[in-house]
């Protein structure tokens, strides 16, 4: 009988597998790319909750037959010979962080990235990781604030392949790291180290991504920890109140999403005659469409077409070195007892094992079915 992915085996030893979760970007920066990509996006109830019938019409006859070119032209606009930078930045990641546990970690383990809409899809990232025996997985969205349309999407998607599983693997999750001392060093350095190039600036805004106001009142807590994270930032910078705002920026539809809107709040800074304005965005651990195009093209034009000075974009954390410290450190304390970091105790514990493994093979092939 042919065996399914992540088959019991007798023979081979367990590992801990870490699925790295983020959004997704469409395969290539064209209407016919990004049609498949925003159907399955804007299809997902963690996104769009209003009413399904009237929503499949809104969606099937005019947002899939306007937005995929207009939204095509922006992806070009950002486009590297990398392809997505959202996927590319993902993609290092994924390796740095393997390579850095490498040197820390005892145990066998596997990292693979997975995204919630296109691909490579979640779906593909647990089938490698089932490939690799990895009979634990720790689920790491790469969302620092948690939302029921990003976080609890990703896991939907988590679930749902399981579900079509045998071999069902233990599994953690991470729900949020968004006051994680070392998430806010790595952001406090990022911003440290672009000021001690270009200067400081009158204004820091920083920006994340929006979501519409009813979630936030359904009890969504992204409202609330962007807000900490704004905060635990700014008192990192050494920030006083009055140098710093945070905003809400993507507003999608015509529902009402959380305020201060980006675009208002440059437009009030430009209009205010704001010599300089910096903006960050701490919710958004690649760069990706949202801040290459939105808040480094169309929000430099806001604030300056309003009478604003100069215009700064600084950069997302990327594949910078305290961001994959911090994200080996956020890893790390949701891995206890799972992975081990004492190389000599767990060298020894898996000879014992692989011993042990070969002698219970041995005995049970032997016995009767
Ligand atoms: C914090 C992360 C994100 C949340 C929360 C989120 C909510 C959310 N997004 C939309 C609609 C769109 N978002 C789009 C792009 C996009 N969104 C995020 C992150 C979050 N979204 C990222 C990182 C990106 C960029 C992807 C890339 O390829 O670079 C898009 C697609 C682009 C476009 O056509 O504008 C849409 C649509 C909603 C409705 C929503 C919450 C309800
Ligand atoms: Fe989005
Ligand atoms: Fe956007």
């Amino acid at each position: 009988m042919k065996k399914t992915m992540g088959a019991f085996d007798h023979a081979t030893l367990p590992k801990t597998g870490i699925l790295l979760a983020n959004l997704g970007t469409p395969d290539a920066p064209t209407a016919k790319a990004l049609r498949p990509y925003l159907k399955q996006f804007l299809s997902d109830r963690r996104v769009v909750e209003i009413p399904r019938i009237i929503w499949w019409l809104i969606l099937n006859l005019i947002i899939l037959n306007l937005r995929p070119r207009k939204s095509a032209e922006k992806y070009a606009q950002i486009w590297t010979s990398e392809g997505s930078p959202l996927l590319a930045n993902a993609r290092k990641q994924t390796a740095l962080l393997q390579g850095f546990l490498s040197q820390r970690i005892a145990s066998p383990y596997a990292v693979e990235l997975g995204m919630r809409y296109g691909n490579p899809s979640i779906a593909s990232a647990i089938a490698k990781l089932q490939a690799q025996n990895c009979t634990r997985i720790l689920v790491f969205p790469l969302y620092p604030q948690y939302a029921a349309s990003s976080t609890a999407s990703a896991l939907d998607a988590v679930w749902d392949t399981l579900k079509q599983t045998r071999n069902v693997p233990a599994i953690r999750t991470i729900r949020n790291y968004h006051d994680h001392p070392a998430y806010i060093k790595a952001l406090a350095d990022s911003v440290r180290e672009y000021w001690s190039i270009n200067g400081k600036p009158e204004k820091l805004v920083m920006s994340f991504h929006g979501v519409p106001r009813y979630t936030l009142d359904k009890g969504d807590p992204y409202h609330c920890e962007c807000h900490k994270t704004g905060r635990l930032l700014a008192e990192a910078l050494g920030l006083s109140k009055d140098q710093y705002l945070i905003a809400f920026q993507s507003r999608f539809g015509k529902a009402e999403w959380l305020k201060p809107y980006l675009a208002a709040t440059l437009e009030k800074l430009g209009k205010d005659q704001v010599k300089r304005v910096d903006v960050v965005c701490p919710g958004f651990s690649s760069d990706c469409l949202e801040t290459l195009e939105e808040i480094a093209m169309e929000g430099k034009e806001i604030f300056q077409h309003n009478g604003g000075g100069e215009y700064h974009y600084i950069p997302a954390l990327n594949s910078r070195e305290s961001w994959i410290h911090a994200m080996y450190d956020i890893a790390l304390d949701n891995l206890h007892g799972w992975v081990s970091t004492e190389w000599d105790a767990e060298h020894a514990r898996q000879e014992g094992l692989k011993t042990a493994l070969r002698a219970q093979a041995l005995s049970e092939s032997k016995a009767d079915v």
